[in-house]
Formats: C-alpha cells, structure tokens, sequence
C-alpha cells in the first residue's frame, strides 16, 4: 500500500481479515480424525450427531482459531447459506472454552431472531456440555424471571447469615459459559439483570451481521463492545466472526402462469412434490395468510399445510415449525422476514410463490434447500410480465440458468373444479 505526505486523507483501516482471506473454495471436507489436536470429547459429541467430518468453512475456521492462527484476529466468515457456519464458530469456541474451570459468561452469540437464536443453542447443547460447558439462551417473549434464573447462580445462605443487598451484585455469579441472545433481551439483562456481566467476555460472535447491524437494537453492540473492554484482563481476547450471506450455485426451476391461476398452479405443483418438505414464499404475511386459507380450501390436496408469519403470536409459529421439522406439517407457508437462517432437516423444495424482490432475497430463500451438501429444488411461479425481470435477476448469480417447469394438464384439471368453487369464498 502506497504512502501519501502531500494528501490527508480520512484513513480506513483495513483489516486483518480484508488483508488475507482464506479462500474457502480451496479446501476440502476434513475427517475428525485427521483435525489437529480436536479433544477426544468433542470429537464424540460430533460423531453422536452423526458428523464424521468438517466442512470446508469449518475446517477454515479452524485453523484460524485452533489451529496456526491462534485466535490472533477477528474473523469474518462469508460462505453459501447451508455450508455449516455455526459450527464453524461454536466448535472452537467450545474447545478453546473446554478447560475454563471458573464459570463465568465468556462467549456471547448475538442473532436477529428466537427462532434462529434456538437452532443456534441447540448446535452448542450438542458439543458443549461434553466439556461440562453450560449454555444459556436469552431471548424475547419468554418469562424474564425464568431467565434470570437459568443464568445466573445464586449464593446459598449459610445457616444464621444475613442478607446483605450492598454485597449482592458481587456474590451472583453466572450460570453459563455460552450465552446466545437476540439483542433486545441481551439489552434487558444488561440494563435490569443483577449479577448480569460481560466482564469475562473473550468471545463474541454476530450471526446474520448485515441484518443484525442494520437494526440498531438500542445500541446493543457498542454497548456490548464497551462492557466486554472494560474488562480488567485487557489483553482477554475477543472475537468476531461475521457472517453475512452472499453466494448462488444450483438447479433452479420456473413455471410460468397467469396471475389468477397461480394458487391452483402451486397447490398442482404442492400435489406433485407431495411427501416432501416444502417451503413456500410470499411476499407478505397478509399474502402468507391468504394463500394458506386458500391452500386449505383444496381437500383434495390432503397435505398439511401452515404458515409461518411474524403476525403469529411465538408460541403458534414455533409449535408450526416444530411440527414441519417433524414432519407432521409438509409445507410452511412463510414470507422472508423470519426464514433467513433457518435450518429444518430434509427441506427438498422452496417454492418462490412470489418472485423475490433481490438476488439476494432469491439466494436467502433458496438456501432454505440444498443444506450440507445435500440436494435440493427451487422453483419459482412467473407471470409472462416477469420474466425480463426475473432472468435479470438470475444473471447476478453464479449459475443463471434456469430450466422451464411443466406441470401435467390433467393434474391441473383435476384441481380447477376445486379451484373454481374456492375462489367464490370470501378470504
Ligand atoms: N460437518 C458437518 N457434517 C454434516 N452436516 C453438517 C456439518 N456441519 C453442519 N452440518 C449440517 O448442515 C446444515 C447447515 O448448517 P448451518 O445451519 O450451520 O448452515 P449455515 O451456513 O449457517 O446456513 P445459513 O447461511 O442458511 O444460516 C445443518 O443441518 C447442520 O446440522
């Protein structure tokens, strides 16, 4: 990098990670066996959920973090929705965390959502507690009180001995080594918590970054920031592993049709993918809600059908997601809000009901399939008047073919008397 003396300019830092990034591209799945120096514990852990080796963004991370790289630099991680990023972080985490023997709040996960902050939690209640590591999770529209008590330990009172408030704050004591919060309820227990401190911080990871730091959420991260340096140890070192999104590859498919006709074409085409897992986006929770009682008006179709909307109050989306991840419900009907990140098992189809506003919408939603190098389909209902700009869009991305997709007549005809009589409902 050149010098300038005649010229100030306003100086940007470049960063470790802009300086020399990995290119994951070029590195293969890892066995367990052949990772350096992974505790035997974890490497259990890991096979008991039936993964016998990493993936390439995984083996990256760690070398960076266990291996060579030692923890020295931030990270920013940027692979293709469904490579594995969250174990990426939390393996290292947790190994670099596994001879802590004094409990205290060292790692802090920050995601934009409950529901992704449960997915999150469960990838560390995997792995963690095989290292007697405890994780916590802190997240709206659950009973703080009940939080507060999974986090933080209270003194048990010798017999005879008073209570003194002045010494209170000192003597609780975290319950956790790992939390993983949304920001809005991380902020709560900051404020309002006692015995709540991110002293001990060493690391700090924000998944969804571009989404997370988007939305202010009270300042949540120079606050974290602030109270993680305060730290006494200033040379405790933290990290920050990014990961914003961004990247295409696969198989994509599109069926063309007329607007009116577009519910009777999806529930044809929900009829032909019957007994797979489906994801269906719209482009509001108004249209999720409509086209869910639309879809519902074809007994025909005897699939089970929900939505899943931010306009649900959490306990109905979450038990509507717990039923699709078991296989109870076949197709979720979603917008894009609450999807993005979202892992659910055996999910072999997304199903673009409305065409979405961005490549980057299109590359969210259809990370939904196609996960850990499994296969998957994503097909995509246009109008004629779309498809300039659909093909537009599809240009931006790595593979931008797209095959055309032919329904049977006869299967569409056999749903249209169905269609016809549904769409005299008032919805
Ligand atoms: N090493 C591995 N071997 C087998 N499966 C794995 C491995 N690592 C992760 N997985 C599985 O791959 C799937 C995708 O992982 P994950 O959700 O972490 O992806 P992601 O990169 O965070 O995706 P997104 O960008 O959409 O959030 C999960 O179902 C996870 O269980």
């Amino acid at each position: 990098m050149g010098e300038t003396t005649t010229q100030v300019r306003k100086s940007v830092p470049v960063l470790p990670w802009m300086r020399s990034p990995v290119d994951i591209s070029l590195l293969e799945e890892c066995p367990l066996s052949l990772l350096p120096v992974l505790d035997p514990r974890l490497d259990n852990a890991l096979k008991n959920m039936g993964i016998c080796s990493l993936f390439p963004v995984q083996v990256a991370v760690w070398q960076e973090t266990i291996g060579p790289g030692a923890f020295e630099r931030d990270l920013c991680i940027n692979s293709p929705t469904g490579s594995g990023k969250t174990l990426a972080y939390a393996l290292p985490i947790v190994q670099m965390l596994a001879n802590c023997s004094v409990k205290c709040l060292r790692a802090l996960v920050v995601l934009p959502t409950r529901d992704l902050a449960m997915q999150v939690k469960e990838v560390f209640d995997a792995i963690a507690p095989a290292v007697g590591l405890s994780v916590g999770l802190a997240v709206g529209q659950s009973s703080i009180g009940d939080e507060i008590s999974a986090l933080i330990k209270r003194p048990r009172l010798e017999a005879g001995s008073c209570y003194d408030p002045e010494d209170h704050g000192k003597t609780l004591q975290s319950a956790v080594d790992i939390l993983v919060a949304t920001p809005g309820r991380l902020m709560d227990h900051i404020n309002t918590t006692n015995g709540f401190t991110l002293e001990h911080l060493h690391y700090l990871v924000v998944d969804e970054t571009d989404r997370l730091l988007r939305e202010a959420y009270q300042s949540w991260l120079p606050t974290v920031l602030k109270l993680a340096q305060s730290s006494n140890d200033a040379s405790a070192p933290y990290v920050e592993p990014f990961s914003p999104l961004i990247c295409v590859w696969y198989l994509s498919s599109s069926q063309i049709c007329e607007s009116q006709d577009k519910p009777l074409y999806l529930a044809a085409l929900l009829q032909q993918l019957r007994g797979e897992k489906c994801i269906v986006f719209t482009s509001s929770v108004e249209s999720t809600h409509r086209l869910c009682s639309l879809l519902n008006f074809f007994g025909e179709l005897q699939i089970k059908i929900k939505e899943y909307s931010g306009r649900q109050r959490q306990v109905v989306r979450s038990k509507a997601l717990e039923a699709f991840r078991r296989g109870d419900v076949e197709v979720l009907l979603s917008s894009d809000a609450i999807t993005r990140g979202m892992d659910v098992k055996g999910m072999k189809n997304v199903i673009n009901y409305d065409v979405p506003p961005y490549i980057k919408t299109y590359i969210h939603r259809a990370g939904r399939t196609a996960r850990a190098g499994q296969a998957g389909r994503c097909f995509t209902l246009l109008r004629k008047d779309e498809m300039r700009r659909f093909n537009k869009l599809l240009q931006k991305t790595d593979s931008n073919s797209c095959a055309a997709y032919t329904l049977p007549s006869d299967l569409i005809e056999s749903l249209e008397p169905v269609y016809m009589s549904g769409n005299s409902f008032a919805i």
